[in-house]
């Protein structure tokens, strides 16, 4: 299977607080059909793990979070480049770049961009992408 972003039918973002990495990684792995056909973009420490479970996924690492890769994130938003955001978020620590992390979600809504902050949401996104691929 080919793993380059050109033939990908779904842009999506990827990204998890580090308390909930290993629950997007078990969630991308139970929705591997969908994600075969998306070119996904991730912050960096979570592109790395998608792309260590993974490898054959189109997954595109940005900077880490914390250092610019939900500002790129957003960039990808203001630019229409993204058809789904899922970020799995840390609703209980406290983060250094929260103000970045305020500001990504609130251009997925300025956008009206579909976007999840945890599995239940998520699933209806993934469901939703599953039937309109059909
Ligand atoms: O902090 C993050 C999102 O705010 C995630 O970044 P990493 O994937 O680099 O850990």
């Amino acid at each position: 299977m080919s793993n380059s972003s050109s033939d990908k039918i779904y842009r999506v973002a990827l990204v998890a607080h580090d308390a909930q990495k290993s629950r997007l990684v078990d969630w991308v792995g139970e929705n591997q059909d969908v994600f075969a056909k998306a070119a996904i973009f991730s912050t960096g420490t979570t592109g790395g793990l998608l792309l260590t479970s993974y490898p054959d996924l189109a997954v595109t690492p940005l900077k880490s979070g914390p250092l610019g890769g939900d500002q790129q994130i957003g960039a990808l938003i203001c630019e229409e480049k993204l058809d789904a955001l899922i970020f799995f978020t840390d609703p209980l620590s406290p983060m250094p770049h929260d103000v970045d992390v305020k500001a990504l979600t609130r251009l997925a809504t300025v956008y009206d961009l579909p976007s999840a902050c945890s599995p239940s949401t998520a699933n209806l996104i993934v469901r939703a992408m599953r039937d309109a691929s059909l």
